[in-house]
């Protein structure tokens, strides 16, 4: 190895590389792979070809996508084929022998909440899964992506995997963040800055104060919605931040080899010096609590300003899809945002469906009624984030605000299983794909941080959370 400067991603690419290829593709070995409810088809790969797993051990399952939110049953799952996905998964773990995390296990939940919580992430590390939101672990110092069904099949057979070597982004974000301004707010402004397509075939590393001032959660929300910039992965270096919130999991080590371990991590941060392909500065100061307002995540504005007008587009083109989602979503040019009304509200996800979310959104409802007319769901992450939250007491908040408290799943934000809203029904929402009939066909999605979920759902329209805050 040379003693140029290396970044991050850099030093977790080289230390797994087993072979190149001279097209310029390189063999990588994986540390952890993970599988939620949708892998059968990789599984029937393998049958065909009479192959066995290569390293059960290091694979990790839970069901999330398919199970629907108001039962732990899979037999009540109403649609066979979706029923047949989740049964698949348990047929599949015990035939392989691999780690599942089913149904009545108490680290159930969304393969994305489920890995870090259970420490299953860790620094260094090369993650995937057949998910495009594996970029949620790299919050944690690891490399992290998703792949596609072919590629499960290969490293469920291999565990090693093809690829070709994605360039480097730096994204500095220098400052203190405002008043009710969080993760989820500075990823909706870095994609709006950037465009969805503004990362592509790069890895992200997020630095500067504002980042390292988030807590785990909050990283995991900003590394989370990396992939809807287009990017590859996104990455933290681990700091104490990460050393706190592994320290003491289920699959981390412990006494002189959490030493070794943390030794080991501390020096994965980018060496001074390394070199980007790309860097782009963001001022932490100039986001606010964020919203969006069209069908891709990157049209999003400050929840106090208005729709924008498609008469002040750059091109002809643009102004035909800024006209065309605007249609799509019932607003006219200029509209103040917070006076936009909601049908329904969705807290939850892999974006913001973690504890400390829940205990934003639990601080507005607080003493407060959901709004006549509206239906709102709070969907834990995972099993482990729906007991602390009642060991906390958060459930009876949510409740007695009229909020429904459900199952630990994907839910609303993928929309099986029937939970998704009606043609034209309006809902703020803290997941991570605003996209056309996302949530139901016809359905207009606006995507926000979880206390101005709930905030929208007191009030019964879009709001700024720092007035209600301000309000008392
Ligand atoms: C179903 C799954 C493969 C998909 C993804 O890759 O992201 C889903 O999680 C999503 O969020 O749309
Ligand atoms: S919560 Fe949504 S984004 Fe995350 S894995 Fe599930 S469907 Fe995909």
């Amino acid at each position: 190895m040379s003693d140029e400067p290396r970044t991050m991603f850099e030093k977790v690419w080289d230390r797994h590389r087993v072979l190149e290829r001279e097209d310029g593709q390189t063999l990588l070995y994986v540390d952890r792979h993970l599988l939620h409810d949708g892998t059968a088809p990789a599984f029937e790969m393998l049958r065909v070809r009479g192959q066995k797993m290569r390293a059960p051990g290091r694979t990790f399952a839970t069901p999330d996508h398919y199970m629907p939110t108001n039962t732990r049953i899979a037999a009540e799952i109403p649609d066979p084929a979706l029923r047949e996905m989740v049964l698949s998964l348990e047929r599949n773990a015990a035939a392989e022998g691999f780690a599942l995390y089913g149904l009545d296990d108490p680290r159930q939940g969304i393969v994305h909440v489920v890995g870090p919580e259970l420490g299953l992430s860790q620094p260094g590390m090369i993650i995937v899964c057949g998910d495009s939101h594996t970029s949620t672990h790299g919050a944690l110092g690891a490399l992290a992506f998703g792949i596609g069904m072919t590629e499960v099949a290969h490293v469920l057979a291999t565990q090693c995997l093809w690829q070709r070597k994605p360039k480097t982004m730096r994204i500095g974000i220098e400052g203190a963040l405002g008043a009710g301004v969080t993760a989820k707010d500075v990823i909706l402004h870095v994609i709006a800055t950037i465009g969805t397509a503004g990362a592509t075939g790069h890895v992200i590393e997020y630095a500067g104060s504002a980042v390292r001032g988030l807590s785990m959660e909050g990283r995991l929300t900003l590394c989370n919605m990396t992939i809807e910039a287009g990017a590859r992965a996104g990455m933290v270096a681990p700091d104490e931040t990460t050393f706190g919130f592994l320290e003491g999991r289920e699959n981390v080590p412990t006494g002189a080899a959490w030493d070794a371990a943390v030794a080991r991590w501390r020096s994965l941060a980018s060496d001074p010096g390394a070199l980007f392909d790309r860097v782009v500065e963001i001022d932490a100061a100039a986001i606010a609590p964020t919203v969006t307002w069209g069908t891709s995540p990157q049209e999003a504005v400050a929840v106090d300003g208005r729709v924008p007008d498609p008469a002040t587009a750059p091109s002809a083109g643009r102004r035909a899809e800024m006209q065309e989602m605007l249609d799509y979503m019932g607003l006219s040019p200029g509209q103040l945002l917070a006076e936009v009304a909601v049908d329904r509200v969705f807290i939850g996800s892999c974006t913001n469906g973690r504890i400390e979310d829940l205990r934003a959104a639990a601080g507005v409802a607080r003493g407060r009624q959901v709004a006549a007319g509206v239906t709102a769901w709070v969907v834990p992450g995972s099993a482990q984030v729906k007991r602390q939250a009642e060991a906390e007491g958060l459930d009876r908040i949510f409740r007695d605000a009229g909020f429904a408290w459900r199952e630990a799943g994907c839910s609303m934000c993928l929309g099986t299983n029937g939970e998704i809203g009606a043609p034209g029904e309006r809902i703020a929402s803290t997941s991570n794909r605003n996209f056309r009939g996302r949530q139901g066909p016809g359905v207009r999605t606006h995507l926000m941080n979880p206390a101005m979920a709930a905030a929208a759902a007191v009030t019964g329209h879009i709001t700024d959370v720092r007035r209600l805050m301000e309000a008392g």
